[in-house]
C-alpha cells in the first residue's frame, strides 16, 4: 500500500505525522524531564481523546469551569508529541497536563517509576475505525481518502497514524505494572459520565465540589462540548475549514453498524476479535446496550 507515505512515516514501528514530527523528537522524548505533578492522557487516536482532555481541564481549570478563561484544551492538556501550538512545556505550571498517542514503549522513561499518573482510555475497535474513517476525511492529507473497504484494510494492517489499534491496548495492558495507569474506556464514559468523572477525580486524588463536578459533567456531554470553541476542536491545525464543525462528529456507542457491512464486520472479526479475546475490557459494541 502506496498510500500515504508522503504524509506519515514509520519510526520504530509507529507511523506518525510527517508534519509535525521527526524522528529525533521521538528520540527526544524518552529523555523528557517529567515531574511527579505530571498527568498522562494516553490513547489510540479516535478514542475518546478530547472527550477525556476537557474532562481533565476542567477538573484542574477553575478558569475553564466558571469560563473566565478562553483557554482551548489543545493548550490546557497538549500533545506531548504534537505540540502544535509550540508551547514551552519545560516551563509550564504544575501541575502539568499532557496528552499522548505514544505506544508504551516510547513514552518518556519517568513515566515508569510509576510516580506519574497515566490514564489509558480505550474505545471499541469497530467505532474506533469508523471515527478515524470519518477523521481521515477532514484531517488536511494530499491523498484523496479511500473509501472505506480500503481504510478498513489499512486499518486492520496498522496502515494509518499510530498504526495498530490491537497493538496500541494490548501493549498498554501487558505493560500496565511499569506504570501508575487507570484503564478507563470510551464506552464506560458513554453510560455512566458522573461516574467516570469519579472515578478520574478518584484516581487523581481531586475533591471537586457537588456544584464543580455537576460543572465538569455538564460541559464534558458531547453537546455541549460541541457548541463550546474551547473544545470542539473547529479550529485545530490541520483540519480543513469547510468540513471542519466533524471533528465531534457523532459521538456515540454502536455508529459502526451504520458504516460497516455485513462482510465488513466478518472480515473485521476474522482479524481482530480472536486476538482481542483475552483483553479485559468489556467492549460494548452496540449503543442500545450502553445508554
Ligand atoms: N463529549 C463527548 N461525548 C462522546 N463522544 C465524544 C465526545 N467528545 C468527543 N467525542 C468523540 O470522540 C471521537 C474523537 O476521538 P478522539 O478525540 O480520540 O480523536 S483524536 O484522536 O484526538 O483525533 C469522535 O467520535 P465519533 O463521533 O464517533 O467520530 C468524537 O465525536
Amino acid at each position: 500500500m502506496e498510500h500515504s507515505e508522503k504524509y506519515m512515516f514509520k519510526y520504530k514501528g509507529i507511523y506518525f505525522y510527517t508534519k509535525y514530527v521527526t524522528p529525533e523528537l521521538i528520540d527526544s522524548l524518552e529523555e523528557f524531564e517529567i515531574r511527579v505533578s505530571d498527568v498522562f492522557l494516553i490513547t489510540y487516536p479516535k478514542s475518546g481523546t478530547v472527550w477525556t482532555q476537557n474532562i481533565l481541564s476542567l477538573i484542574f481549570h477553575e478558569g475553564h469551569r466558571d469560563e473566565t478563561e478562553d483557554i482551548h484544551v489543545i493548550d490546557r492538556v497538549p500533545w506531548l508529541e504534537y505540540n502544535l501550538n509550540k508551547l514551552d512545556y519545560a516551563n509550564r505550571p504544575s501541575p502539568r497536563l499532557f496528552t499522548t498517542h505514544l505506544p508504551y514503549y516510547l513514552v518518556p522513561r519517568g513515566l515508569k517509576n510509576k510516580r506519574v499518573k497515566v490514564i489509558y482510555v480505550a474505545r471499541n475497535p469497530k467505532d474506533v475505525l469508523v471515527s478515524y474513517f470519518h477523521f481521515s476525511k477532514i484531517v488536511i492529507t494530499p491523498d484523496n481518502t479511500p473509501d472505506f473497504s480500503i481504510f478498513l484494510e489499512r486499518f486492520l494492517a496498522g496502515e494509518v497514524l499510530s498504526s495498530s489499534w490491537l497493538d496500541h491496548v494490548r501493549g498498554w495492558y501487558d505493560h500496565r505494572d511499569d506504570f501508575n495507569i487507570f484503564f478507563l474506556t470510551y464506552e464506560e464514559m458513554k453510560k455512566d459520565l458522573r461516574g467516570a468523572v469519579l472515578r478520574i477525580c478518584d484516581f487523581l486524588g481531586k475533591e471537586l465540589s457537588e456544584d464543580d463536578l455537576d460543572t465538569v459533567v455538564k460541559k464534558a456531554t458531547f453537546e455541549n462540548m460541541k457548541k463550546d470553541p474551547r473544545a470542539n476542536y473547529e479550529t485545530r491545525p490541520g483540519v480543513r475549514l469547510e468540513e471542519k464543525k466533524c471533528f465531534l462528529r457523532k459521538g456515540t456507542v454502536g455508529d459502526w453498524k451504520n458504516t460497516m457491512t455485513v462482510a465488513q464486520n466478518e472480515r473485521f472479526e476474522e482479524v481482530l476479535k480472536e486476538k482481542m479475546k483475552d483483553l479485559p475490557f468489556s467492549y460494548i459494541w452496540d449503543n442500545e446496550e450502553a445508554i
